[in-house]
Parts: structure tokens; C-alpha cells; sequence
């Protein structure tokens, strides 16, 4: 009798073609995210995702040598580019690119993210379906605590803006952004911002957190002046933000965030979990995704949901899917907005120690970090039952929370 043949498949050979799981729409990944999830590894020459309820994709790198990096830094490990969602990377098989070519509907080509579709299949999605397409308005947007205030800054002001930031030798420079601080320094291992800045709140401050104060019917803006932190962002056309909920232990409660010279779109994102749930995927993937458009001289007022409870993030894009003004959903209701110069943010918070103020006590646990250690924030996306144990902790605490403070 002949041995039995040998179990499995052998792996597929090394090649420039990646296949990739836990990743894609299903997930919440646009084809983009995953771009530039992989772009640190090289350049990436085309992501193919193949339907808009997938959580696989074939990621094409313009080398061997780059798929094979990628493969060592992001196979089953968290990818910090992804929301810190462990991945699966391993070398495509001919069969999984075959199949992806005969089907994909998307295929956004990475290195000027340029967007080709091919409709084989009827239901096929496009890659302005898988973008959140962007409100105008925040009463459109419908993110509770979300206020967006068109033509706040004046030109002028924007000019003085661009410049006293343009002029300051303190830049430090990120992976993909440059950022500025003043008041206090904004830390990105502990996301908190404690140590002095080297600088003082920029003489233009006053007159936008004044003006910011004395907005009627925006919620939040009552605490505007208390406002002692400002990060500035510079981002290159293309560059975006990954998804975030600033720390609830580090800043209070209400976040203002100025656009200078370039728009984009900044895109909310909630995950709601029902009771303990056993999907996997129900606790990844964000349940309600809304997204608005900045254009320059806007202010974006964050307080109340939008603040505690909903990530935001900037899409690493070139251009997004905007609503026409006024679009009534008759005709082409969307329209691309490229995002042609650089967009300089100026983000004032205002900065809380919890060792004066004590822990958080806002309405979400589940976003808290107060109360949810940040190993435990990231790591809720890929351990099943961490984010139900993590918010019984919550009550716990809010509970001993609730004794201490009848105590005092
Ligand atoms: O660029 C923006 O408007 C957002 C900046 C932001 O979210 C932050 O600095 O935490
Ligand atoms: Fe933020």
C-alpha cells in the first residue's frame, strides 16, 4: 500500500501578493485603511477587497521583498494601522488571486488612490459605498454632541493661524504628520498630556475659545475657556487619522477642533455591543459609522456622545464622498471632494489629572479609559468576552465610585 498523501496544502510560494483576513468592509476596513496599514512595509500596488461583506482581501505590494516585511511585522499579531485588530498575512496562492480577479469590484490602487471599478458581479460595491459618504451639517451628521460651525474662523485669522504655526521650531515629527503643542505636551504612548509644552497657548487662542464660548445652542461650548491644551495637526493630502476616542482620563469633556487650509472629512464611529453576544464580528465592526465634511475656517464643537462615546477618525484618503449641498437625493447627490492642500487642524482641550479630579464618570464605560485600561481598549477587538468583563469591572467601580462619594 502507498503512504497516504500528505495532509494539507503546502504553502503558497513567496510572491508579492498577500492574503490577508480579519481585514476588509465586514470589519469596518475600507480598501484605503488597508493601503495604509500596508504602505509601511513599501509601496502597496493594489488592495482587492471582494464584496462588501468580506473580512478577507488580497493586498498586492509592488515587491517580494515588501510583501515578505509585512508578513514578519503583521502576521497574527495587533496592527496598531487597524485599530490594534489582530490580523492574519500570509503569501497568496494563485487560486486566491485568480479568484479575487474574477471577482473583485473594488480595486483601489494604492499609490494615488485612484479608485477602478469593475462591476462583474450585480450587487457590486463600489469605493465610495465602502466610504461613509459625508454630512454637510452636523444636524445631518446626527452624532449627538457633534456641532459643526461653518466659516467660524475668519480668513485672517486663518492666515495668523497658518503662519505663528508654520513659524514655531517645536515640530515634532510622527510617521505620516507633523503636530505642534502648546500648553501642555500631548504624549502618544499614554495618550495623556501632562508635561509642559515649551509653550504657552498661542496668542490667537483667546479670541477663538472667547467666541467659541459665546455660541448659542452648541452644546459643550460652555466649557471653552477652560480649554489649556492645543495640538496642532498638519496633514499632507491623503494622510488621515487613525479611529480614536481622546482620553477620558487626560481631557474633559468638551474637544474644538479648527480647520485650517485644506478640508477633510472626519468620519464617527460607535460600537455598540448587545449584552455579551458571541459574533465575533458584531464586536468589531463599528454599528453605526457617520461622517461630515470639515472645510477650512470650520470648527467642529465635540462634547456630550461625540466626545465620550463615539470614535472619530480621518479617513487616509485623497478624496471623500461629500453630500451636494441641499441634495434632496434627487440626481447625483454626492460629489468628491479632493483634498488638495495641506490641512492644518488646531485641536483645544481642556486637560484633567485624575489624581485631583478622580476617574471619569461619564455615561460610557465602554469607551472609557478611566475605567478600561488602554492594553484592555485595544485588546477588546480581538478577545471575545473582554469588553462584557471590562464593563462589569466599570460597574463595579462606578459603584464604589457612587459608596465613596455617600462616605464623603
Ligand atoms: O484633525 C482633526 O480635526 C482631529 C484631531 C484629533 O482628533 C485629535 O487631535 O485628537
Ligand atoms: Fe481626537
Amino acid at each position: 500500500m502507498s503512504p497516504p498523501p500528505p495532509r494539507g496544502r503546502p504553502p503558497p510560494p513567496p510572491s508579492r501578493h498577500l492574503y490577508v483576513a480579519n481585514v476588509g468592509p465586514k470589519v469596518g476596513d475600507a480598501a484605503e485603511d488597508v493601503a495604509a496599514a500596508f504602505a509601511a512595509f513599501g509601496e502597496v500596488a493594489a488592495v482587492q477587497i471582494r464584496d462588501p461583506t468580506s473580512a478577507r482581501c488580497v493586498v498586492s505590494m509592488a515587491t517580494d521583498d515588501a510583501a515578505r516585511d509585512a508578513i514578519r511585522a503583521l502576521n497574527d499579531a495587533p496592527c496598531a494601522a487597524l485599530g490594534g485588530r489582530k490580523i492574519v498575512v500570509r503569501f497568496a496562492g494563485e487560486s486566491a488571486v485568480a479568484t479575487m480577479d474574477a471577482t473583485t469590484d473594488a480595486t483601489t490602487d494604492a499609490t494615488d488612490a485612484t479608485t477602478t471599478t469593475t462591476k462583474k458581479k450585480t450587487n457590486a460595491m463600489t469605493q465610495e459605498e465602502a466610504w461613509c459618504v459625508a454630512a454637510r451639517t452636523s444636524d445631518d451628521l446626527g452624532v449627538p454632541g457633534a456641532t459643526l460651525i461653518l466659516d467660524f474662523v475668519t480668513e485672517d485669522e486663518e492666515v495668523a493661524m497658518l503662519k505663528s504655526a508654520e513659524e514655531d521650531p517645536r515640530w515634532q515629527r510622527l510617521a505620516k504628520r507633523r503636530v505642534l503643542h502648546y500648553g501642555y505636551a500631548f504624549d502618544y504612548g499614554t495618550r495623556d498630556a501632562k508635561a509642559p509644552a515649551g509653550a504657552a497657548m498661542p496668542s490667537y487662542a483667546a479670541a477663538l475659545l472667547d467666541r467659541a464660548a459665546a455660541l448659542t445652542d452648541v452644546p459643550g461650548v460652555e466649557r471653552a475657556l477652560r480649554c489649556d491644551q492645543l495640538t496642532v495637526n498638519e496633514y499632507e493630502p491623503g494622510i488621515g487619522l487613525a479611529p480614536h476616542v481622546d482620553t477620558h482620563s487626560a481631557f474633559g469633556g468638551t474637544i474644538l477642533a479648527a480647520s485650517c487650509g485644506g478640508g477633510a472629512v472626519i468620519e464617527f464611529r460607535l460600537h455598540e455591543r448587545d449584552g455579551d453576544g458571541d459574533d465575533d464580528a458584531s464586536r468589531r465592526v463599528p454599528s453605526r459609522r457617520a461622517a461630515i465634511y470639515l472645510p477650512p475656517r470650520s470648527l467642529l464643537v465635540m462634547a456630550g456622545e461625540a466626545r465620550y462615546r463615539w470614535a472619530h477618525y480621518v479617513p487616509h484618503r485623497k478624496r471623500d464622498a461629500v453630500k451636494r449641498f441641499g441634495g434632496d437625493g434627487g440626481g447625483a447627490a454626492t460629489e468628491i471632494a479632493r483634498r488638495e492642500g495641506k490641512r492644518v487642524s488646531f485641536t483645544f482641550r481642556e486637560t484633567r489629572d485624575v489624581a485631583v479630579e478622580g476617574p471619569c464618570a461619564c455615561a460610557w464605560p465602554e469607551a472609557c479609559d478611566s475605567r478600561m485600561g488602554a492594553a484592555q481598549l485595544l485588546n477588546e477587538r480581538a478577545r471575545p468576552g473582554a469588553v462584557a468583563a471590562a464593563r462589569r469591572a466599570a460597574e463595579a467601580a462606578a459603584a464604589f465610585r457612587e459608596v465613596e462619594i455617600v462616605d464623603s
